[in-house]
C-alpha cells in the first residue's frame, strides 16, 4: 500500500495567552490535518480560548499560527481564513425572534454572500444538511436545544468551509441527538478538516482520527485515539475487590473492579481504552516521560482510515 503524506491545515507554535493574571494557554503547539480532530480537556483547560484563536476571533499574546496557509496576524490573512472557515462558538448569539432560516441567512450575509437567490439556496442547503429542512420557518425560541445546536452548525457550514471549528458541538444533546450530530460531523470530516472541543472521551473514540489533549493551558498529548489508549497499556487491570491506592477503581458491569494506576505484579491486565489513557495523562505526572507531546510527524493519509 502506498501511503501519501497528509498536509497540515493548521500549524500552531508557542501560542500563549493570558486573561489578566490567568494563564489560559502556555506555549501551545500542535498541527491539524484533514479529518476530525478532538480537542479534549477538563473544564478550564483552555479549549475555548484555543478554538477562538484558531477561528481568528482572538489574537494570541505570543506564538505563531498558520491557518489554511494564511497568517491571521495580518488583516489580509484574517480575511483569507474567515472566508474558508466555519465556526460554531459555545454561544452562537441567537436572536430568539429569528426563524432558523433568518438566522442562517443573516450569517450568510456576514459571510459576504451578496446574491440573494444564491444565498437563499445556500441557506436551504445547509439547513437540509443538518436535517432541519422541515424547521426552516420555525422561530429559534420555539426550537429544542438540539435543534438550536443544529441551526448553529448549519450557520457554520455556510459557504462550504474547508475548516470547521466546533466548540463542544454536542453539549446538552440527548443520546439520540448526539448520535445524529456525530453522523453529520463525521460526514463533514470527509474531505475537510474539523476541530472540535469536547470533555468526552467517548466522543473522541466515536469521531476523531486525531486527538489533542489540553490541560492547564498546555498540550499534554497529540496523536491518534489508539495512541492515547496505548498510553495506559500495562496500567489497567481487573480485580475482585476495590483497589485502594489506584488512580481509579470502579465496579464494572460484570461485577468485577476495573483499576487504573500501577498494577501489582500478578495483575490480570486489561486492554486500555481512550478514557484510561486520558485519565492517566490528566491525573498522572506532568512530565515528558510519555514522549507523546508535540509529536513531530503527522499521520499518513492511509492511517486515518479514510
Ligand atoms: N474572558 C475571560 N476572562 C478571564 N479569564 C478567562 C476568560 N475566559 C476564560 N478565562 C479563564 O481561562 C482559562 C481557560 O478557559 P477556557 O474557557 O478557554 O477553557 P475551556 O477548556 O474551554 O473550559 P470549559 O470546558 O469549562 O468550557 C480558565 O481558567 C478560565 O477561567
Amino acid at each position: 500500500m502506498t501511503v501519501a503524506a497528509a498536509t497540515s491545515v493548521v500549524q500552531a507554535s508557542g501560542l500563549t495567552l493570558r486573561y489578566g493574571r490567568t494563564a489560559a494557554l502556555t506555549d501551545v503547539s500542535f498541527t491539524l490535518y484533514d479529518g476530525v480532530t478532538g480537542l479534549l480537556g477538563p473544564n478550564g483547560a483552555g479549549k475555548t480560548t484555543l478554538l477562538r484563536i484558531v477561528a481568528t476571533a482572538l489574537p494570541p499574546d505570543r506564538g505563531t499560527l498558520s491557518v489554511l496557509g494564511a497568517d491571521p496576524r495580518t488583516p489580509a490573512g484574517r480575511l483569507a481564513v474567515r472566508r474558508r472557515l466555519g465556526y460554531l462558538p459555545q454561544d452562537p448569539g441567537f436572536h430568539p425572534g429569528f426563524t432558523a432560516f433568518e438566522f442562517v441567512d443573516y450569517v450568510a450575509i456576514l459571510k459576504e454572500l451578496t446574491d440573494r437567490r444564491a444565498r437563499h439556496q445556500e441557506v436551504r442547503r445547509v439547513l437540509d444538511a443538518v436535517g432541519l429542512a422541515g424547521q426552516r420557518g420555525r422561530r429559534i425560541r420555539a426550537l429544542s436545544g438540539g435543534m438550536r445546536q443544529r441551526v448553529a452548525l448549519a450557520a457554520a457550514l455556510v459557504g462550504d468551509p474547508d475548516l470547521l471549528v466546533l466548540d463542544e458541538p454536542t453539549v446538552g444533546l440527548d443520546p439520540e441527538q448526539r448520535l445524529r450530530f456525530r453522523e453529520v460531523i463525521a460526514e463533514l470530516g470527509e474531505g475537510r478538516s474539523v476541530l472540535l472541543s469536547t470533555h468526552q472521551t467517548e466522543e473522541v473514540m466515536a469521531l476523531c482520527q486525531r486527538v489533542v489533549v489540553l490541560d492547564g493551558g498546555t498540550v499534554r498529548f497529540e496523536g491518534t485515539p489508539a495512541e492515547l489508549a496505548a498510553h495506559a497499556r500495562g496500567r489497567v487491570w481487573t480485580s475482585g475487590a476495590r483497589v485502594r491506592g489506584a488512580l481509579a477503581s470502579w465496579r464494572a458491569g460484570d461485577g468485577r473492579y476495573r483499576n487504573v494506576g500501577d498494577p501489582p505484579a500478578d495483575a490480570e491486565l486489561l486492554e486500555p481504552t481512550v478514557e484510561d489513557g486520558y485519565l492517566l495523562l490528566i491525573d498522572g505526572p506532568a512530565d515528558e516521560e510519555t514522549g507523546l507531546v508535540h509529536e513531530e510527524t503527522g499521520p499518513a493519509l492511509g492511517e486515518t482510515g479514510r
